[in-house]
Formats: structure tokens, sequence, C-alpha cells
């Protein structure tokens, strides 16, 4: 995940490839409750591992459920049998609906039934989004239910034990949320076996008032009690539910639990927009899918996406280019009809959505949020209380796209950065900044990355930072932080021989071999972290380090076929979403398009004072003066050998970080890339 402030995208220009999606959220905290409130044992496979979740177990623990997760990746859970085993818990449930609205309604009756007290909280967003209806539900049932903030807001506090109507239909409003209903359905199998203050079995009756929105959810939640031995009965019109006498939690053993629909909205409309090559295939959902966001293929194909699915996978490819533009009702995909507003902007007339109200109250109110970031991008949209219509966009300016802590907002804005491909724009493709992306740690902590691996940018649109300098100036943690803070790879140039050398040594080749070692190089697996080089996965800094490995890198860099592919090896590093290159001549020889280049230095003094605290630090004797006098007479060869002498660009921005922290220096090269930019500050 991306735990950066921002993260840019730089022009993208086609995708292909096969994401493997996480699992569903709707499925997965439903799984969890169920097998919760089960008896016994349920083996949940797949489960969506995100924020939402995390919640979910967390409380599902604190009331005393037993969850673990085994070594095959499966999470046991062992549930309460519908006893409590806590009687009191204060349960934070950050921005999960689909913990908050269950939770509050089996907590409730379990707390009116069996007596106990519970409090349930949120982000400070959680507590802005309306419950009212729910309480309203449950009070009318007899559960004592406080708001403590605002009334009809969370935090809650749910008491117990009291006496339940259970005579009459519970009433629920579902023109809000259609999560009050599938909590009721979740949690009221807990009264209708019966056994509640000797009550027998009785029908439970449940009536929706107002018109039921984003029902597939509601399906969603039927279909898993089903799997879990609960059969509701419901009429044609989706008003009355009824959970039959005697109706019992029953686990099924084993549950998996399929890839995130909504989630996959990204990736179709990410065919749709740029497969024109080979297709997009997404693993996880399909025809098969008891997930309403599945139809948001229709839709894209509506716009002109070309797709092909089997029981779990769908293949998009771009079909109509531009997109159609679409006048659609997207009550039954609340979620993904997100994605429909950013596709909108590389259609052929304007794009309407409409019934999208509940957008309002979710993650952020994300009618406004959209019109606000599309605009941002400079297109036209109108917004009303339940519709959004969005314009095609012509002139694409940079943007720094506002997140609201929303993943939707996230993921989708990413497509913006397709613009590239509209018509006549492929020289004047602007990049996209994406604020706070780790907001997508709600449902998909590892969207940017899946992101990246199936999509395409010229290697000029990735961004290059540079920093060169002398030996000890601080090269190498100035790259990691810099890198760091913007979510770039790392490029640390200087060991690149010692590790050529090493695996070289490894494969057992002859060192001397220049044309053997050469074809090695391009097979190399080396990846830089935080100030480690990783060979194959496995740490080497150590050995790099060694006297016997410096012979072999002076060995193999004697080979121009060697130097050749490792210049390649060096250009290769320009990957998703940009690099940071450490070295003597990153900025010179490697990558002179480079859009920053620092030229680090520091005077020999502080450079020998560091080094020399690096060695004492690591057991390691050393004399201050004799590390001084060597780094003065390195600096003095290599500033003057013929062969690429160390030498700052004429166009790198010199920094002198004698005086300065890490942060500092950090902070000044970030304040000169923002300077860089196209972005509005
Ligand atoms: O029940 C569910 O799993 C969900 C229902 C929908 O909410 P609304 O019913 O509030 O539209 C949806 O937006 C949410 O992401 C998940
Ligand atoms: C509305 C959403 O979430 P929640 O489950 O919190 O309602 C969502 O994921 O888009």
């Amino acid at each position: 995940m991306y735990k950066t402030a921002y993260l840019d995208l730089p022009p993208l220009r086609g995708a292909a490839g096969t994401v493997s999606l996480p699992g569903s959220k709707s499925i997965s905290n439903r799984v969890l409750l169920l097998a919760g409130l089960s008896e016994g044992e349920t083996l949940v496979h797949d489960l969506l591992d995100s924020d939402d979740t995390k919640v979910m177990i967390a409380a599902l623990r604190e009331l005393g459920c037993e969850l673990h997760h085994r070594d095959d990746g499966v999470l046991s859970v062992i549930g309460l049998g519908g006893r409590l085993r806590q009687k009191q818990a204060q349960l934070f449930l950050g921005n999960a609906g689909t913990a908050m609205r269950p939770l509050t309604a089996a907590l409730a009756v379990l707390a009116a039934t069996q007596g106990g007290q519970f409090e349930l909280s949120g982000v400070p967003r959680m507590h802005e989004r309306p419950i009212g209806d729910l309480v309203d539900a449950l009070r009318a049932l007899g559960c004592p239910i406080d708001c403590l903030g605002q009334e009809g807001y969370p935090p809650l506090r749910l008491r117990g034990p009291a006496p339940l109507s259970l005579t009459a239909p519970v009433q629920v409003r579902g023109d809000v949320s259609s999560q009050f209903l599938t909590a009721l359905l979740l949690a009221l199998p807990l009264v209708a076996a019966g056994g509640v203050d000797g009550q027998a079995p009785r029908d439970i009756v449940i009536e929706v008032t107002g018109e039921l929105i984003s029902k597939p959810y509601v399906q969603i939640t039927l279909d898993l009690l089903a799997r879990f031995g609960v059969q509701v009965q419901r009429d044609a019109d989706w008003q009355r539910f009824v959970i039959p006498a005697g109706s019992r939690y029953a686990s099924p053993g084993v549950v998996h639990v399929e890839g995130d629909a909504s989630s996959a909205s990204y990736f179709v409309a990410l065919g749709a927009i740029a497969a024109d090559q080979a297709p997009v295939r997404i693993e996880g959902v399909g025809s098969s899918s008891v997930q309403g966001d599945v139809r948001f293929v229709e839709a894209a194909q509506a716009m002109g996406a070309a797709v092909t699915l089997g029981p779990n996978w769908l293949e998009v490819r771009r079909g109509a280019w531009p997109l159609r533009a679409l006048d659609l009702d997207c009550n039954h995909i609340p979620d993904a009809a997100m994605t429909l507003a950013v596709m909108a902007l590389y259609a052929d007339g304007p794009t309407v959505l409409r019934n999208i109200a509940s957008w309002r109250v979710k993650e952020t109110d994300r009618i406004a949020a959209m019109a606000t970031e599309l605009r941002k991008l400079g297109a036209e949209v109108e917004e009303g209380p339940d519709w959004l219509r969005v314009f095609p966009l012509q002139h694409w300016q940079p943007a720094a796209i506002h997140t609201y802590d929303d993943h939707r907002v996230a993921m989708c804005f990413s497509l913006a950065a397709f613009n590239g491909l509209v018509p006549g724009r492929s020289e004047e493709a602007v990049p996209v900044r994406i604020l706070d992306p780790q907001c997508v740690a709600k449902t998909f902590p590892d969207y940017f990355e899946t992101l990246f691996s199936v999509v395409q940018a010229r290697p000029q649109d990735i961004p290059v930072i540079t920093i060169d300098g002398p030996t000890a100036s601080g090269k190498g943690t100035l790259t990691d932080e810099v890198a760091r803070a913007l979510g770039y790879g790392v490029l640390d140039s200087g060991s690149l021989y010692r590790v050529t050398g090493l695996a070289a040594h490894r494969a057992g080749l002859d060192l001397n071999d220049g044309a053997a070692v050469a074809a090695l190089v391009p097979t190399l697996d080396l990846r830089f972290e935080e100030g480690r080089v990783l060979l194959d996965e496995e740490d080497v800094s150590n050995e790099l380090r060694q006297e016997a490995t410096g012979l072999m890198a002076s060995q193999v860099g004697a080979h121009p076929p060697v130097r050749q592919a490792l210049h390649q090896l060096q250009l290769d590093f320009r990957r998703l979403p940009g690099l940071v290159a450490d070295g003597r001549d990153m900025g010179t020889a490697i990558f002179p398009d480079a859009s920053l280049k620092v030229f680090l230095t520091a005077s020999a003094a502080t450079r020998a004072e560091r080094r020399f605290n690096q060695l004492i630090s690591k057991g390691v004797p050393a004399k201050l003066d004799d590390l001084r006098a060597d780094l003065e007479a390195r600096d003095a060869r290599d500033k003057t050998r013929s062969a690429s002498p160390l030498q700052a660009a004429a166009d790198a921005i010199e920094l002198d970080n004698s005086a300065h922290s890490v942060e500092a220096s950090k902070d000044l090269v970030l304040g000169w890339w923002q300077t860089k930019r196209p972005f509005p500050h």
C-alpha cells in the first residue's frame, strides 16, 4: 500500500494482463458476522483483508469469538452460538457501514435478550452517516438504544436486558440505506428460534417502508443467510420479508468469498478505456457472482466495452472509442457507478447517472466530491439532489485530486491518467495526483500496485529524480527518504557491479566470460529497499560489502558487454510510478532527461565523521583523520578521471548537506520537486 501524502500517476497509455481481485467486502463482513453468531467452526477462504474487515474481526474478538488465521491463509471462526460471552464492550468500527449497521442490530437484540451494554463508534465521518432508521426499528422492537452524539447517528450505546415485542411486524425505512434492512435480516434469526423469555418459535416479519434502494445488496444478505441455514421469504415488491419460525444459524463449515465486484469495476473500466491490444482479465468475479455490482459490466458494455465472461472471470477490451455516452438509473449499482462518472470523461456526449441520492451519505458526499474533483480536471459537470451529469473532456488539466478519505474517489480517479488516449491529446497528456492514496485501505489496500501491474506508460513520462554525489555524502539515505515520501522505486547504482559479480559467481559463471555475465544481467531480480539490496528477495547487503565481492565486481566490470547490459538494466528501473536514482552519473549519463537532478555534497570533514560513526557503530575500528585523508584523495581522483568524472549535471541543483539533518534535506528536495510538477499548489 502507498502510505504517501500523494501519489502521482504519470500519463498512462495502455493496459493488458491479469488481475486477481481481493475478496468482496460485502460478503466478507456478512460471513464474519454470521460465522460469529453460529455454533461451531466456520473456515473462511479468500476473506478480504482490509480496514473494513479488520474492524469486524476485532469487534468479534472483543465479543468472545475465537478467530485465527491459519498458515494456509484461511480464517477459522468459532462462533458464539447465539450466546454472549462478553456482556460489555466498546467497539470501534472505523468507517465500515457493513460492520456498524449489522453489529448494531445484532448487539441490540443480544443486549436486550441476554443483558449487556455495548458502545459502538467510528471515525468522525461514521458519526455523520445516518443510522436513525435502524435505531427506530430496533427501539420499536423494544431494544434500548442511546445515540451518544447527535440523535440518529453513531456513536451508539446498546443496553439490556429489556423485553422485546415480537408480535407486530418490524418496520424499517429502506430509502436511505439498504444496510438497515440487511442488519435486521442478519440479526433477527436470533429471536426467530424462540426460547427468549420462554417464548415459542415465531415467524419474524420485517416490512420496508419507503422505496428500498440498493436491492442487490439485500439479495447478497438473503443468499448468505441461506448458506447459513436461514431461508428468508421475500415478496415480489421487496416490501415484506419473513424469517420463518424456528430459523437458526447453521454454519456451512466452509465458505469461499468471491472477489469484490465493486473493485472489479475499475479494471472493467480500465479494459474499456485502455486495452486496445490485449484484454484485461479480471479473476474472482463473473457470471455466477451473487454481487449486484457485476451488473456494472452491462453499463460498461453500453458505453462500448467488449466483455467476455465466465463463472468467475471477466475479460475486457476496448470496443467503442471514444466511449458511448450513457443515461442510467444507477440505484442497483451505487458503488460501481462512481466509476462511470470518470469513464464519462472519455465519452462522445454527456453521461447522466440517476437515482444516486445515497451517494450523499456514504464515505463522503460523493455527488459533491465527484463534481468538485472532475471539475479540477477541467470537466463540465452538473449535479442535482440525486443525479450527476458529466460532459466529455477535451482539454485536460493536471489536477491534485482530493479523496475525502473515500477509497472509491481515489480508485476511480486513477482512470483519469489515461487522458493521453483521448484523440488528439497524445502529446498533451497530463499526470494526475491522487492525494492521500492510502484511503484505499478500506477495501483494496493494494489497489495501486495492482493497477501498475497491468498498465503501461512511456518511459519518458515516468518521472526520475537523480541524486548524484561523492562517496559518504548521504546519497543512499536521502534517496530512500525521498523515494519513500513519493512512493517511488529506488536504484542504488553504486552496488550494481558488486551485485552482478556476486550473482555471476553464485551462478557458477566464469567471471572472465564477459558475454555470459552480460547475459545474466537482464535476468537479475533486484530490489533496493530501506538501504538494503535484495537479490532474488534475499538481503545480500552484507555480502556486497565484503572484499571478495569487490574483487568480483572489478572483474566483471572490465567487460564492455557487461557495462552495456548494466546501462540497460539501470534504464529498466524506470518503472511506475517513478524512480529515485542514486549514484555518480545518474543525472549526467543514465537519466539525462530526469525531471529533477540533485548533486549532493558535504564537506570532507562531515563525510569522514559520518563514515567514522557508521563504522564504530558496527564495531569496526576506524581513525577519523585517516578516513578524511582517504576521502579527499578519492574526491580528487573522481573529479579528474577521464571516464565519467564525478561532476554535477549542468542542470543539477547542488545541495551541501553538511549542516542539514536528513529530514531537512528531504524536505528541500521534495520542495524542489513540487516546483517541477505541474499540479496547482
Ligand atoms: O450492504 C452492503 O454491503 C452495502 C450496501 C450499499 O449501501 P447502501 O445500501 O447504503 O446503498 C453499498 O453502498 C455499500 O458499499 C455496501
Ligand atoms: C458505501 C461504501 O461503504 P460502506 O460499507 O461503509 O457503506 C462503499 O464501500 O462504497
